[in-house]
């Protein structure tokens, strides 16, 4: 007979890694050893994707090779180009995200190969082609104007606010962004990034398994939380933000980018969010900022909980000008980078991913005949 199961599977250690470790007590993440807060604001987002895929913060000589490899690695196939107007009128964001990482896993010149060699490749493509999907979506959806030319001396944070707002980022703005998909990189045994783990350890491909990923994303209890997250700051009265809060509370709803199954304290994530969410709002439009403020009183108040990463990512794209339905795909455009490096961790030592179940059904049934039931 199995054991009982631990429900959400709390607390179960389901891996090893050497990628990411969280002290959920003291509020404090680790990228390969490296604390958050010496990452957030030094390193740059392809520094970040280097140190989780390749195992160590990389040399000037190393990043310039690495940033060739994803110039060269950005360029769509054929398969995801002449699908993509289609899937822009029909998916909804992450839905579309789903359908064009599994074409582009069809157009990868190494889809045939789960190696070491093929999994650093596809893992360097699919970060250097998500933020280009995304804004080719975007555009395709609001009119099919085309995407402005990537700027070669741009980061990837840089390009993207480019394509996808079509005007070219102040260096600020940009500086800001790359530190968003900085925090956003890795988060140990989150949903998404077990999900693929589970399909990796089968031996499926890398493709397969962020198709896997970015599907469990998508969810809002996950990823899909910042954008409902906008959404909550869009419906509420600014002179009503306590009592509204108060009244969902109370009503027994759940309050978007609050609650964290590993933190039990600040998510170190969260104090550079709101920090950077402060320094935008200073541009002329603190309404969103203010608000977000006094949500986040109001729920510590009510119910001891603190902002998740979700919570003020959400003001912060706001005023960098993305859409509120990129919000969730441009956690994916970072998380790419911690998926990618878990596919290769799980199949340089892979066990297949097996769990027991419970069973509460009934048992010793008599079988019927289709007429007597
Ligand atoms: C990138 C990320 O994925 S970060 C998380 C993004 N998700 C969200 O922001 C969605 C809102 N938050 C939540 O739903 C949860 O806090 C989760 C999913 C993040 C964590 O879930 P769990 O660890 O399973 O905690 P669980 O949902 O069981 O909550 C524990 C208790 O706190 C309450 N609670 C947790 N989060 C919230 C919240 N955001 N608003 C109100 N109450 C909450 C629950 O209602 C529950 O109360 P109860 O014991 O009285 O029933
Ligand atoms: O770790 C989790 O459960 C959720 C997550 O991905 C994150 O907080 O970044």
């Amino acid at each position: 007979m199995a054991d009982k199961p631990t429900k959400g599977l709390a607390d179960v250690v389901a891996a090893s890694t050497a990628l990411s470790d969280i002290d959920g007590k003291a509020g404090r993440l680790f990228y390969r050893g490296y604390d958050i807060h010496d990452l957030a604001g030094r390193a740059t987002f392809e520094e970040t994707a280097y140190l989780l895929q390749r195992g160590k913060l990389p040399t000037r000589e190393e990043l310039a090779d690495y940033g060739q490899e994803l110039v060269r690695g950005r360029e769509l196939g054929a398969l995801v180009s002449q699908n993509i107007a289609e899937i822009a009128e029909k998916q909804k964001p992450m839905e579309a995200l789903r359908s064009l990482v599994s074409l582009a896993g069809a157009d990868d010149p190494d889809k045939d190969s789960i190696t070491p060699e093929a999994n650093l490749c596809k893992a360097a493509r699919l970060v250097a082609q998500q933020p280009l999907l995304i804004a080719r979506y975007h555009a395709a959806r609001t009119g099919g104007s085309a995407v402005p030319e990537a700027d070669d001396s741009l980061s990837i944070a840089g390009n993207f606010l480019l394509q996808v707002t079509g005007r070219a980022p102040d260096a600020r703005a940009a500086e800001i962004f790359d530190e968003c998909l900085v925090l956003h990189a890795d988060h140990t045994m989150n949903a998404s990034t077990f999900a693929a783990r589970v399909c990796a350890a089968t031996l499926s491909d890398m493709h397969s398994a962020i198709v896997a990923a970015i599907g469990t994303l998508k969810g809002p209890l996950h990823g899909g939380a910042n954008e409902q997250v906008m959404r909550t700051l869009e419906s509420l009265d600014q002179s009503q933000v306590a009592q509204s809060v108060r009244d969902k509370l109370a009503a027994g709803e759940k309050i978007m980018g609050f609650g964290h199954r590993v933190y039990k304290t600040e998510d170190p994530r969260a104090t550079h969010l709101r920090r950077m969410s402060e320094e935008l709002s200073a541009n002329g439009d603190p309404k969103y900022y203010r608000m977000s403020k006094d949500m986040e009183e109001v729920v510590f108040e009510t119910k001891g909980l603190y902002p998740n990463v979700d919570f003020y990512a959400a003001s912060v794209y706001h005023y960098l000008g993305i859409p509120t339905d990129l919000f969730t795909p441009v956690f994916s455009v970072s998380r790419m980078s911690g998926w990618t490096a878990h596919v290769i961790e799980q199949h340089a030592d892979n066990r297949l991913i097996r769990p027991d179940s419970e069973y509460i059904g009934e048992r010793d049934q008599k079988w019927k005949p289709i007429d007597e039931r």
